[in-house]
């Protein structure tokens, strides 16, 4: 199954810029602000460094990594770093979750940030062979001003890679409804809605999600299963979920991993991607998500593919660019040879 797993062509669509800054580069940033951060450049150190009490506590650690990242060659390195990671486990394309406003409130500017990211993405394209797009979130814990600057950003710079707008952070304290002047004018601007929604909260976000800002796919979402006439929806309306099984255990959403709702969601008839979200943080990887996955829902091989062309379905490609890749994973045998 892991060897299946690991050759099978994927797309990753809740994956982080900083969150999937690998160790490496972490305790490299680290070591470059020696005694200024409480970001260990040790590698062990840092992964107990990893571990969260609880939501709150996951968003401050957090924001102690993004605060590592001052220069543009900071940005350019972490990017093409978590493209080279997402290759090497078979993604050929992924929408990355970046903050801009996180790197401007610390004094990047945003067309030096842009132009970064940029920079690694047509890289990442010609040398790997992986295509990245950009979704550019609000920090929910830095309100309106963080959603007015995010969208000025995202209107203003208008990378070509960008191609949706989100909202992370807490959802606790961080209703919803506040943002929709922001999502209507991103979406107007033909930005895809794609907020964090019942992750760390109920049901109700994501039916706010969903009537306020115009979602069309759900962050994780994984709270639905506690309200039937919004999986019900879920399911009419086809709003995948980003669902990230380990992200969810580590930072304390869901207890452990056998109580995942993942299986209801899907017997709901939910569309689900599998995601990472912040894998080195989580201690994981896409592919061990799949593993996962598989382990929730008991899939064989066919299922893994089903699972990998439901992201692919549910990406922001356009369809033309979907046909090939879908194309390519119902081909793929595998080792067995399938
Ligand atoms: O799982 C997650 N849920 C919500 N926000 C997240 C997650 N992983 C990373 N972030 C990031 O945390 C920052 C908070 O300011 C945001 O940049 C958000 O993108």
């Amino acid at each position: 199954m892991r060897d299946f797993i690991a050759g099978l062509p994927k797309a990753e669509l809740h994956v982080h810029h900083v969150g999937s800054a690998s160790p490496r580069i972490v305790a490299e940033l680290a070591a470059r602000h020696e005694g200024k951060t409480p970001v260990p450049a040790d590698p062990a150190l840092l992964a107990k460094y990893f571990e969260f009490r609880d939501f709150a506590h996951f968003v401050e650690i957090y924001l102690s990594v993004v605060d590592l990242i001052r220069e543009p060659e900071d940005v350019r390195i972490l990017t093409y770093e978590v493209a080279r990671e997402l290759a090497r486990q078979q993604v050929r394309y992924a929408e990355l979750t970046v903050t801009p406003y996180s790197h401007v409130k610390r004094g990047m500017p945003a067309p030096v940030f842009c132009e970064a990211i940029e920079d690694a993405r047509v890289r990442a394209e010609s040398e790997l062979g992986i295509v990245l797009r950009w979704c550019f979130d609000i920090p929910g814990e830095a309100g309106l001003p963080a959603a007015e600057e995010t969208l000025r950003i995202a209107l203003d710079e208008r990378p070509d890679g960008l191609v949706s707008f989100g909202l992370g952070g807490p959802e606790i304290g961080v209703p919803r409804p506040q943002f929709k002047p922001y999502f209507d004018k991103a979406r107007a601007a033909g930005l895809r809605s794609v907020p964090h929604a019942g992750e760390t909260t109920g049901p109700e976000t994501i039916w706010d999600a969903i009537r306020e800002l115009g979602a069309e796919r759900i962050g994780h979402g994984v709270s639905a299963v506690r309200d039937e006439s919004l999986l019900a929806y879920l399911a009419e309306h086809r709003i995948p979920l980003e669902v990230c099984p380990t992200s969810n255990v580590r930072t304390r959403a869901v207890p452990v991993i056998s109580e995942h709702p993942l299986r209801t969601l899907v017997d709901a008839g939910v569309l689900v991607s599998i995601n990472s979200d912040d894998p080195p943080m989580f201690g994981t990887t896409l592919n061990d998500e799949y593993a996962v996955a598989a382990e929730l829902l008991d899939l064989d091989e066919g299922g893994l593919r089903s699972l990998a062309k439901a992201a692919v379905e549910a990406s922001f490609l356009p369809l033309e660019r979907k046909r090939p890749l879908l194309a390519e994973i119902d081909a793929y045998g595998g080792v067995t040879g399938a």
